[in-house]
């Protein structure tokens, strides 16, 4: 008899296939949407691996659902949406999806710089609903981005593929990290500072750390008046570990001069959402990771790591290597 696995969402047909071959497995219906959180709990009961998704919340109250489970296997480098220490007391192994979307996400986030300096989205629009009259000196003016300053918080896989397209644009620049990069520092020309040097003399300050207790609300009301009231802030890694209110009154009154979000506290953001109502705020739908080659190699690994360790193989990427018995 194969091992029983759910997966939480529709995969691409290639992965289930793998998933099939390998496992008895079942997975929630939707491509979109998903899995509603009773279904999970009654699906977990009596599977060995569970595939899935950083929208899907895997707590303590699901993981004592779950006596047979062996493996959490999530298609993400973040894993925030796991209670790890619980699944580790647990004995149960979980995997993330590192690397394999490093250069796809460092893109959308200088992309999203970009498109925030030069306020792309509000020109574009602009443009499409008539009101473009003529050519006008000071019209839909943005900030430079070559030359500039630009601070990077979180000196991981992701800052440092982003540190080299900054290169490109001939930046200065600093980063701060938990821990000092000596090798990134000579590789890339790079400075480490504190927060607070770095927070005041960055033109751009991109977000790369994951989200946490520790990094919950790191940049707050007191962090944002730090800044230049020209600068730009970036999050590409986890709402959350930007207050989203301090956020909101420090572009409403234009303590900073604009931000680009790619990731909100809560998922999807409301529509009504008084962020949404700023036009100095560039904002995404959680897509550092989607290009087509990106998320068929994360679902693949995912789909891989989720039987290997089934099958007694260790998994590529363990998050907590103190389960693994071999
Ligand atoms: N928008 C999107 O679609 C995507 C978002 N992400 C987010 O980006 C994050 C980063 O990914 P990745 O670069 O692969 O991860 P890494 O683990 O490679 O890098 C994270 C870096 O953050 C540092 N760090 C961790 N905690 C702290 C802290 N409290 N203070 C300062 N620095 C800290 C780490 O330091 P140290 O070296 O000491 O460990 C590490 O250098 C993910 O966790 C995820 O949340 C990722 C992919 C796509
Ligand atoms: O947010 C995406 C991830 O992979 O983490």
């Amino acid at each position: 008899m194969k091992p029983k696995v759910y997966v939480t969402r529709q995969l691409p047909e290639e992965v289930l296939a793998i998933i099939h071959q390998s496992c008895d497995a079942r997975a929630w219906e939707d491509i979109d949407l998903p899995v509603p959180r009773d279904v999970l709990e009654r699906e977990i009961t009596d599977v060995e691996g569970l595939y899935c998704l950083l929208t899907d919340q895997v707590d303590k109250a699901l993981l004592e659902r779950a006596p047979r489970l062996k493996v959490i296997s999530n298609m993400a480098v973040g894993y925030n949406n796991i209670d790890v220490e619980e699944a580790t007391r647990r004995g149960i192994m979980v995997t993330n999806t590192p690397g394999v979307l490093t250069e796809t996400t460092a893109d959308l986030t200088f992309a999203l710089l970009m498109a925030t300096a030069r306020r792309l989205p509000e020109a574009s629009e602009y443009l499409r609903k008539g009101s473009w009259q003529t050519w006008s000196p000071m019209l839909l003016t943005g900030q430079d981005v070559y030359g500039a300053t630009l601070g990077i918080i979180g000196m991981g896989r992701i800052g440092e593929a982003l540190v080299k397209r900054a290169h490109g644009f001939n930046m200065n620049l600093l980063y701060y990290n938990r821990t000092r990069k000596p090798e990134v520092e000579e590789a890339y020309d790079i400075r480490y500072t504190d927060m607070d040097e770095l927070l005041s003399v960055s033109d751009f300050v991109c977000v790369l750390i994951p989200y946490s207790t520790e990094t919950r609300d790191l940049i707050g009301a007191k962090e944002l008046r730090q800044m230049k009231p020209t600068a730009v802030l970036i999050n590409t890694a986890r709402g959350g570990i930007v207050n989203e209110e301090a956020l909101y009154e420090a572009l409403r009154v234009g303590t900073i001069w604009a931000a680009g979000l790619d990731v909100f506290d809560r998922e999807p953001v409301a529509p009504d959402h008084p962020l949404l109502t700023l036009p100095n705020l560039v904002s995404l739908p959680h897509i550092g990771s989607a290009s087509v080659a990106t998320r068929m190699k994360m679902s693949r690994l995912a789909a891989d790591q989720l039987i290997d360790a089934i099958y007694g193989r260790r998994p590529a990427n363990l998050v907590n290597p103190s389960t693994w018995g071999g």
